[in-house]
């Protein structure tokens, strides 16, 4: 028998979290078919290409991350106390009367948005208590999350969501309008066969991101002993699909460049959200030298290393950072950035061998 995600609340009515964010949840439901159905006709109705606008983290906004904003913002500002979005500097004033938060990233992978390849919409739900300023309500750590999810829009767009008990995945129905159950509990098995990194920033890794890397590359012939498959989408909704749906880890760390010296990913509306899906299917979520939800957020738009996926996977590469902090003696970053490792590594054979035997 096929559930909607309105029949799976009714199911749930145990679960207390799912019952508070049940009406805000459904709000975003709703936003996510219209938001579907815009990337959909996007060319059909002239929305394709730049806005000619740039969002606070300088980057320019396609006409679409507009549109996917201003139809999340439409469809759920009734229903929380207030909404942060990665489109928009401040947070934005919802209902006062409302007990949550939403924040959210409209439309990830938008780089992808004139190729027709797999974006998505991010976003997590926080508890909202009277008092505090709305800003501060929204930088509570991960681990505060009432429920986190994505849509996907694919070659089928699916609403994948969790409150921290399982992770379950309902696909659209065009006939309908609902998005119907399709993927219950969904589950990351412990061991990677497949790893995801944009290796074109290979150069400016740290250390401990080179030599992991360099590891899985020798395969069979190296430490790892077996090969290991790539992929990169550009679309980190895809990746964490692809992830929750057949296993591997995903990376996107910090590196040596200004601009991404503490990662690139949001921590707020890209990485909690998918740390908080990963962890209930099975799965870690670390910066590589900590469990990414424990982090006390200090800003709306701040960023943060991302490695999350096969739970085994995520703690080995956590074992290159913690060997390269006591082995080589390396300094924290007392900025609050993340420090670069120097160079004069052991070979990885070595570097394997001292953290795993
Ligand atoms: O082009 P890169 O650096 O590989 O970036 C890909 C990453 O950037 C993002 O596209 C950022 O998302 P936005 O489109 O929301 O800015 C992630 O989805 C993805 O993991
Ligand atoms: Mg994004
Ligand atoms: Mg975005």
């Amino acid at each position: 028998m096929s559930l909607s995600l309105n029949e799976y609340i009714w199911q749930h009515r145990s679960d207390a979290s799912l019952q508070r964010v049940a009406p805000l949840l459904l709000g975003v439901a709703q936003a996510c078919s219209q938001i579907a159905s815009a990337v959909r006709n996007a060319a059909l109705n002239h929305a394709s290409g730049a806005a000619g606008t740039d969002n606070i983290q300088g980057e320019a906004q396609q006409k679409l991350d507009v549109i996917s904003n201003d139809i999340m913002v439409a469809a759920t500002q009734e229903l929380a106390r207030v909404l942060a979005s990665e489109e928009v500097e401040q947070v934005i004033a919802g209902n006062p009367t409302a007990d949550l938060a939403l924040v959210f990233d409209p439309l990830d992978g938008s780089s992808n948005l004139d190729v027709n390849i797999s974006v998505g919409t991010i976003f997590s739900i926080l508890s909202a208590p009277q008092g505090g300023s709305d800003e501060a309500v929204c930088l509570q750590s991960g681990t505060r999350q009432l429920c986190a999810g994505y849509a996907l829009y694919g070659p089928a767009t699916m609403l994948v969501i969790t409150t921290g008990m399982g992770v379950n995945g309902f696909t659209y129905q065009e006939e309908t309008g609902l998005f119907v159950l399709t993927h219950p509990d969904l589950r990351i098995a412990p061991q990677a066969q497949e790893f995801a990194i944009n290796a074109s920033n290979q150069r400016h890794w740290e250390q401990p991101i080179q030599a992991y890397i360099a590891d899985c590359l020798e395969g069979r012939d190296g430490v790892r002993e077996r090969d290991f498959n790539m992929r990169w989408v550009a679309s980190m909704v895809a990746e964490v699909h692809r992830i929750l749906l057949r296993g591997g880890v995903f990376l996107y760390p910090a590196d040596s460049r200004a601009k991404t010296r503490n990662g690139k990913l949001r921590l707020l509306y890209e990485a909690n959200p998918m740390a908080m899906l990963v962890e209930a299917a099975g799965g870690a979520a670390s910066t590589g030298q900590m469990r990414l939800l424990a982090i006390e957020p200090t800003e709306l738009h701040q960023r943060v290393p991302v490695i999350l996926g096969a739970k085994d996977e995520v703690a080995l590469i956590e074992g290159y950072f913690n060997q390269g902090n006591s082995k080589y003696g390396l300094a924290a970053d007392t900025s609050g950035g993340i420090s670069m490792r120097q160079a004069h590594p052991p070979s990885h054979q070595t570097l394997f061998e001292t953290i795993f035997n």
